[in-house]
């Protein structure tokens, strides 16, 4: 079964890659939205996958370095996009927590889910 935690964090950016003259050069702010989702067995006696309050301690240090920050200054971040964000929050939760999708909201209809390295499904 799946669970999963979500949290919010405020920041600055802007995306530096853009093509000339593209809104998100310029520097900007989000609420973003994220969600750490965990996969596992019901532990039968608990009757929970794992506590919540373990997603919540597991992201704490990430939150610190995030909320309130100019993405782009933060050490891995340099070109802060929905998808390197998820990819810089899985990389860190990896080692700890058995993920199966971190979800980043961006603005309240775009955003992106990442899943960990997977095949490339681009057609041919
Ligand atoms: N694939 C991605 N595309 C864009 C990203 C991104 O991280 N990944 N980021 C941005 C900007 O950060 C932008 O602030 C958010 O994009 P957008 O949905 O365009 O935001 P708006 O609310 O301004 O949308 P409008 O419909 O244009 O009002 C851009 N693209
Ligand atoms: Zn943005």
């Amino acid at each position: 079964m799946e669970i999963f935690r979500e949290f919010t964090f405020e920041a600055a950016h802007r995306l530096p890659e853009v093509p000339e003259g593209h809104k998100c050069a310029r520097l900007h702010g989000h609420s973003f939205r994220i969600a750490i989702q965990v996969v596992g067995p019901v532990d039968p006696r608990a009757g929970w996958v794992m506590d919540f309050a373990d997603l919540r301690a597991a992201f704490a240090p990430l939150h610190d370095q995030l909320d309130h920050r100019y993405l782009n200054e933060v050490p891995g971040l340099d070109n802060p996009t929905s998808e390197n964000l998820a990819r810089w929050i899985w990389d860190r939760l990896a080692g700890e927590l058995p993920l199966s999708a971190v979800t980043v909201r961006e603005t309240c209809t775009s955003g992106c889910i990442y899943r960990g390295d997977e095949p490339d499904r681009t057609p041919a």
